[in-house]
């Protein structure tokens, strides 16, 4: 017997079996013929046969673009990002003056507008009230079932603070925007002290916490909670804050945002929709796509002698778009997006900083390894898959190479970018409270069968029960 709470089947011969059957019952059960979602004209996914997305909301928190108009005809483009209206190379290329931007961006986010220079600092003040965590919570909630899924940690962390809050239940605005702030400056120190704990108790290493410092940006804080020297460079520093600033917001309709609204939309709690976001996000063809990529490029690097022999790369991506390889899901991670077409714009910027930290730091054969998978694999995908659209990499394509150059365990990778992103999860969920108050139901089709009921002793497994035929014309939803 293991420690482990749950049931580990393979230890369990009997129980094994009977699983196996049941299994065997749902699968036969589950099936649903792939022509009737044509049939139907569902939108899969929410998009549509052209595969544009279904229009479910209206926001102002941010514009994603992957189109120009030309003479009224869609003609695919390099990716745009708007925040609140700003152009997100605006944004960055902005930063010029003042050294972080990340706290910048939580204010534009949140309250719609630029903050001036006073606005900035109060909002800041604010933020580092809230930029703390008892000894008391990090021992008994935080250290507790620790694991290298820091996501799970952040969730369950964040599900426990409720009964920490005098006010959980109020959904009121001014109360969610309270907890919003607290939750978005709380959500580093989780995240660190989760894996410090994962690292101490998983891995027998040395335990140690360190208090963020007041005055230092969010950025500079996770660096000096997460070394243990707790040094870092300026440019480590920034590079992590335009990381963030990339990574914070991305429209009402991607998984996990859309989740926000969805559980929001219920009338349900700030920290149940929190962690239900964190949640989407963690899903490998979302933000835990960033771990999926290094994790894909050490399988690559294993598995391909000659890195510069775009045959030999070729075919292995091949191998992976054919589920013989990798993971066996038959993606390539940090390929591809729901909206954009030539370009995502947060991925040329990663890119750029890749390449920098890349050269300073000697690593520009393994860049040349991301490039190469990036132009292989963006015409592979187009040309093994049904696509309406060009491929680009992503957003997950370059950030866990910058975040490793960074020093920054793979543990973290997408906490980082929920820490990034619970900003534009909380500007959405204001969004849907203050304008929205309507439930989100759309509705699925019912294509089973209506069937006589059967009696106990009348049941015979093998037997095809009769259907009321009649009654499957009704509309489900
Ligand atoms: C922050 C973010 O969330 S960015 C996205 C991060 N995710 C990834 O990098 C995972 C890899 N990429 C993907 O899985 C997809 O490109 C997604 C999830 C990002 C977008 O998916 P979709 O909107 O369904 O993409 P699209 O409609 O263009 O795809 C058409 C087909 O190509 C497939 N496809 C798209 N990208 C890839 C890929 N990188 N590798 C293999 N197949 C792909 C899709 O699975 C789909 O096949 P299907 O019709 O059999 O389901
Ligand atoms: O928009 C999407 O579907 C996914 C994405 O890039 C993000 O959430 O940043």
């Amino acid at each position: 017997m293991s420690d482990h709470e749950m049931i580990n089947l393979d230890e369990m011969g009997s129980l094994k079996t009977s699983m196996e059957s049941l299994q065997e019952t749902l699968l036969n059960n589950h099936r649903i013929d792939p022509n009737l979602y044509i049939e139907y004209d569902v939108k899969r996914g929410l998009r549509d046969s052209a595969g544009k997305g279904v229009l479910t909301g209206l926001t102002e928190i941010s514009d994603v673009n992957a189109y120009d108009l030309v003479n009224g005809r869609k003609i695919p483009a390099e990716g745009s990002l708007y925040y609140q209206g700003y152009n997100i190379y605006d944004l960055v290329n902005g930063l010029e003056g003042h050294k972080f931007g990340f706290e910048e961006t939580i204010y534009l986010l949140l309250f719609g507008q630029l903050p001036s220079e006073k606005e900035l600092e109060m909002f800041k003040e604010v933020m580092a009230q809230f930029e703390t965590l008892s000894g008391r919570f990090v021992r008994d909630v935080v250290m507790k079932a620790s694991n290298a899924d820091i996501m799970n940690s952040m969730q369950r962390c964040i599900l426990t603070l409720y009964t920490y809050d005098s006010r959980p239940e109020d959904i009121s605005a001014e109360n969610v925007l309270r907890q919003s702030i607290e939750l978005i400056a709380k959500l580093p120190l989780i995240a660190v002290y989760s894996y410090h704990s994962y690292r101490h108790f998983r891995k027998d290493e040395t335990l140690f916490i360190r208090n963020p410092q007041k005055g230092l940006s969010l950025a500079e804080n996770i660096l000096l909670m997460l070394r243990p020297d707790s040094s870092y460079t300026e440019l480590e520093a920034k590079v992590l804050d335009i990381a963030l600033m990339l990574h914070a917001e991305h429209g009402g309709g991607n998984n996990s945002t859309f989740t926000t609204h969805v559980v929001t939309s219920s009338g349900t709690d700030t920290y149940s929709s929190v962690a239900a976001s964190i949640g989407s996000l963690k899903g490998p063809r979302h933000g835990g796509a960033n771990l999926k990529v290094q994790d894909m490029f050490a399988d690559i690097k294993a598995h391909v002698k000659n890195w510069t022999d775009e045959a030999e790369v070729e075919a292995y991506l091949c191998r992976i778009l054919n589920k013989e390889a990798f993971d066996h899901s038959g993606l390539i991670y940090g390929m591809g997006h729901a909206v954009y077409t030539l370009s995502d714009p947060r991925e040329v910027i990663l890119k750029k900083f890749a390449r920098k930290l890349a050269e300073e730091k000697g690593m520009m054969e393994e860049f040349a390894l991301y490039e190469l998978v990036e132009r292989l694999g963006s015409r592979l995908v187009m040309e093994q898959r049904k696509m309406f659209k060009n491929v680009c990499a992503n957003v997950d394509f370059y950030s866990g190479f910058v975040y490793t150059m960074l020093g920054i365990p793979k543990e973290l990778f997408t906490p980082i970018f929920a820490i990034a992103r619970i900003p534009g999860w909380s500007a959405h969920r204001l969004e849907e409270i203050l304008n929205a108050g309507k439930i989100i139901r759309p509705a699925y089709k019912y294509v089973g069968h209506h069937k006589e009921f059967v009696a106990m002793p009348d049941r015979d497994p093998c037997m095809e029960y009769p259907c009321m035929d009649e009654e499957n014309d009704k509309n489900g939803d």
